[in-house]
């Protein structure tokens, strides 16, 4: 790599994978993390690779300060003039960490770090010494001589990260860098990215399904879907205002879109018929498209017959239930009528329902735990 360390990335990529199409502009500031968040298939390890270069834009361009490291000639870029471009991947100076460490498996621990500085040109003394020192900043001092058959799967990751920064990347981007890991190691691992964001000064794209990973490291969301971003912002607004049902399951809510029938009420459809849901939050214009969001642990569940008039009242509603899984504290119960709906019952409720697949449950949320708001 022959980075400057220098600026931000600034990124148009439209790129193609088979039928699927990923069209989406990203600007990440020096020293700034930016969250990528989004279901399977919906894109982000294609916008990684196409901005480490390992896929080609179908139009686009990808920066760094006043670097071009991919440009199609379609592009109307302005100032830049038009042309294609494209940087090798050697010279692109991208710093690029998978779940897997991917090490030479032939090559102790000090030599997989010292490659990159070797391949850069550095005196092999030199690069040994940048190595070591980059090992001890990961916490591995002791190690160095070490295969990475002989290092635990985290220390292997530790080792990773370490060789991806001893090469002075320009922009570091991260695809999903915890995900193989247990839960003690990622959070060790956890730390220590943070720990060398702040150092770094570079921007990073941080690839994750993990909310904790977006709050805990980055300073700014998106969400990706389909191939677009359809959120972004800083972190706690992305997950404290959810635009998206995704979006809202990560952030531990219910978010349900509908049209507004009174000022404070939304109906959402459902399976069997919609729901009036009725709370508190921005004065709703009737008609027009708007959504609520309220807690899976608000919503109160009991046996239902099938006749149940509650049906009609607002705030209330039927269904049998699809799946039941672990939650904190409880049983979470997803049903047929509102897959993307959760619905937490403390354990004592859950024992006391006799829940199984199939259960027919009646439920109810307070107006005061509902919010109510404007879609756009
Ligand atoms: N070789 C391929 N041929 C055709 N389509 C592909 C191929 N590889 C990926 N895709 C499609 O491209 C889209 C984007 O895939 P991508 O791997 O970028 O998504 P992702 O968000 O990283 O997913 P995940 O979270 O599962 O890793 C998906 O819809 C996928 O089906």
């Amino acid at each position: 790599m022959t980075g400057t360390n220098g600026g931000e990335l600034d990124a148009r990529v439209v790129a193609e994978v088979g039928d699927f199409r990923l069209d989406v502009e990203v600007a990440v500031a020096a020293s700034e993390v930016l969250a990528v968040l989004g279901p399977n298939g919906s894109g982000k390890s294609t916008l990684l690779a196409a901005i480490a270069g390992h896929h080609p834009l179908t139009a686009g361009a990808v920066r760094i300060g006043e670097r071009v490291l991919s440009r199609t000639p379609t592009i109307d870029t302005g100032a830049i003039d038009a042309g294609a471009a494209e940087v090798d991947l050697a010279e692109r100076s991208v710093g690029l960490l998978g779940q897997h460490p991917l090490l030479f498996p032939h090559l102790t621990a000090l030599e997989n770090v010292a490659f990159g500085p070797r391949a850069q040109g550095m005196a092999k003394r030199e690069a040994r010494v940048a190595a070591s020192d980059w090992l001890d900043r990961v916490g591995l001092t002791g190690l160095e001589r070490r295969l990475p058959s002989a290092l635990s799967g985290g220390q292997q990751q530790r080792v990773a990260l370490a060789r991806v920064l001893a090469a002075q990347p320009d922009v570091l981007l991260l695809d999903e860098p915890f995900a193989a890991l247990d839960v003690q190691t990622a959070a060790a691992m956890r730390r220590l990215v943070a720990e060398q964001r702040s150092t770094l000064g570079i921007p990073t794209l941080l690839v994750t399904h993990d909310p904790l990973d977006a709050i805990v490291l980055a300073d700014r969301a998106a969400i990706l879907h389909t191939g677009r971003i359809v959120q972004q912002g800083p972190t706690a607004e992305v997950l404290g205002h959810p635009r998206t049902p995704f979006a809202a399951a990560l952030a531990g809510v219910n978010l349900l879109t509908g049209v507004a029938i009174a000022r404070d009420a939304v109906r959402v459809a459902g399976a069997s018929g919609p729901i009036a849901l009725r709370g508190t939050g921005e004065a709703l214009r009737v008609g027009t498209p708007a959504s609520v969001v309220f807690s899976p642990a608000s919503v109160h569940a009991r046996a239902a017959a099938s006749a149940d008039p509650s049906q009609s009242a607002d705030n209330a509603w039927f269904g049998a239930v699809a799946s039941l899984e672990p939650a904190r504290g409880g049983v979470r119960i997803v049903t047929d009528e509102h897959p993307d709906l959760a619905i937490d019952v403390p354990s004592t409720a859950a024992v006391a329902l006799d829940l199984s697949t199939g259960s027919r449950l009646a439920f109810h949320v307070a107006p005061a735990d509902v919010s109510v708001r404007t879609h756009s």
